[in-house]
């Protein structure tokens, strides 16, 4: 599923109409059309149907929808949203249409109690109200149309957004609450920002038929991550492999008030298939770590600032990747470390204590010409881009995007929908994963299986798209199965990567034939 932002969605309109000659009437009936196929195949023949249509091209689409069904034998009302004003050029065409093949329609401010009944009486209501068009606080008779569609707790159709919502931005104002939102071409952005992303519902894609090339040209790539797009990417092990073709990976994780985050990045780096795993520690929790990974190697210090010696030179180890972050502290020693592991030629993925110290140095990341990956949760962005966690969570595809192409990085901006960034601007939005991962040691676990994952691909988006979405599917086969949201542990994700990983390696042998 594709996603686009609203200036994105106005210029491939406009281009489809100046280039390629599809003008918006045409595109608005092929949108009434592809929406009401799909309502058509939910709703029985005595369903009692209300379409509500607004000013703008979306009640357009609305008026179109009603046309069609009420064609197909369908028992439709449709009411437009005013009475007179500057309806939009097309939609006033689309009422042309509908009246000349001998269709009514009522109108909502001159009839707001009938409205009320009819709403009561109805069992289906189609939501036209308000699209992409959407600026600001919703005004007029908006407002009350939608309080009262909510109120009444019928099944909504909502078209291409929940009117109310903002097509690029998370807040919320007053939306409809939809059961199913019928998108047109592609997922706007608000449907993956919160708490926006409540009011959809179910999510389906209608095509209106808006030329590939039109869309490649004037938006950038940003969809959904789909566990088909797991499957066949995931890595496949040549039989004359061995440990070395899996790649070294050293992680620098831990501290004495901190040694579970050495354990568990660790554990899961070991168990994402890394060929070769060195533990950076200082020495004495290494008793902790020990007993948990006897397969790993370590590289022990008695401080922070023994291990900044060695940091400068590690080519004994022979790397291909190095992690760093998970509960090594912030201070001095770990900044100049730090920024020590940013000189180093291998690819780098940076969390937690090591986001903090990176921020004086993005420079330095700028410069580096091995891929650098930051795994940042909503609120160590706000604070790499002095900004609330308010500005980032609205907005978090625009400031990924822009961090992400300021500094050459590939950005993993945790949370709900996680989005991975690579350092040209595309984006790939996951959709596994539940309220469960909100838990303290979660974040190291999938900085591991980051470190683990990126070593196994050519791709670097592949890999780590993957790790993210293996990660959220843990926890959701945990809590399908034999958890809850509230028990899960970043240890049981651990034990579940093995599972997880075992299923999906037989589901891909069972589409692909290997
Ligand atoms: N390729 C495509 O993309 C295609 C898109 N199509 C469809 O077009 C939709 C976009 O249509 P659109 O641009 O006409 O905007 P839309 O959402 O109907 O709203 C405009 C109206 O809302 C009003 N209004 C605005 N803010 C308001 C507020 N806060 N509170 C109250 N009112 C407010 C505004 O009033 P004004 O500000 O002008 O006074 C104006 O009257 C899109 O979502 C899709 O469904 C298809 O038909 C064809 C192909
Ligand atoms: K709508």
């Amino acid at each position: 599923m594709r996603i686009f932002s609203k200036n994105e969605m106005y210029n491939i309109d406009q281009e489809t109409m100046e280039k390629i000659g599809l003008n918006n009437g045409m595109l608005m009936e092929n949108a009434g059309q592809a929406v009401a196929r799909e309502i058509e195949s939910r709703i029985k023949k005595n369903d009692k149907i209300i379409v509500i249509a607004g000013k703008g091209n979306n009640g357009g689409d609305g008026v179109v929808i009603a046309r069609i069904l009420k064609e197909r034998g369908f028992s439709i009302e449709l009411w437009m949203s005013h009475k007179g004003g500057s309806v939009a050029e097309d939609a006033q065409r689309a009422l042309k249409i509908y009246e000349n093949c001998g269709h009514s329609y009522k109108i909502y401010e001159e009839n707001e109690e009938a409205f009320q009944i009819s709403l009561k009486k109805s069992t289906v209501i189609v939501d036209a109200l308000l699209g992409i068009g959407t600026k600001g606080k919703v005004r007029g008779p908006y407002r009350n149309i939608i309080e009262e569609m909510n109120e009444i707790n019928k099944i909504i159709y909502a078209v291409d957004i929940p009117s109310g919502l903002n097509a690029d931005k998370g807040e919320v104002d007053v939306a409809i609450k939809a059961h199913t939102t019928f998108v047109i071409q592609g997922a706007k952005q608000g449907a993956f920002l919160f708490p926006s992303a409540n009011f959809y519902g179910g999510i389906k894609t209608v095509d209106i038929g808006i030329p590939s090339s039109v869309i490649e040209q004037n938006s950038y790539v940003k969809r959904r991550w789909s566990k088909n797009e797991v499957l066949s990417s995931l890595p496949h092990r040549d039989i004359s492999s061995h440990k070395g073709t899996y790649g070294r990976a050293l992680m620098i994780a831990g501290s004495e008030n901190m040694p579970g985050a050495a354990v568990l990045s660790s554990k899961a780096a070991s168990r994402s298939g890394v060929g070769l795993l060195t533990i950076g520690i200082i020495e004495n929790i290494k008793s902790i770590i020990g007993s948990h990974l006897p397969e790993a190697m370590y590289n022990l210090h008695q401080s922070h600032q023994g291990m900044l010696s060695e940091v400068k030179d590690y080519s004994s180890l022979q790397l291909d990747a190095i992690g760093i972050g998970p509960g090594i502290g912030r201070n001095k020693e770990t900044e100049k470390i730090v920024e020590e592991i940013l000189k180093q030629q291998v690819t780098l993925v940076l969390d937690a204590d090591a986001l903090f110290h990176v921020k004086p140095h993005l420079q330095k990341v700028k410069e580096r010409r091995f891929p650098t990956i930051l795994t940042p949760h909503p609120g160590e962005m706000a604070s790499l881009l002095d900004l609330s966690i308010k500005e980032v969570e609205s907005d978090r595809f625009e400031k990924s995007r822009e961090f992400a192409q300021t500094y050459g990085i590939y950005l993993v901006l945790k949370g709900p929908f996680t989005i991975v960034t690579t350092p040209s601007g595309e984006q790939f939005v996951n959709s596994s994963g539940n309220p469960a991962l909100a838990k303290g040691g979660s974040g190291d676990v999938l900085t591991g299986m980051i470190l683990g994952s990126v070593l196994q691909y050519e791709n670097v988006q592949k890999a780590l798209s993957n790790a993210v979405f293996i990660h959220g599917a843990i926890a959701d086969q945990l809590v399908a199965s034999t958890h809850s949201p509230l028990d899960v542990l970043a240890t049981d994700i651990i034990e579940g990567i093995s599972p997880l990983l075992h299923e999906l390696y037989r589901e891909k042998e069972y589409s692909t034939g290997y």
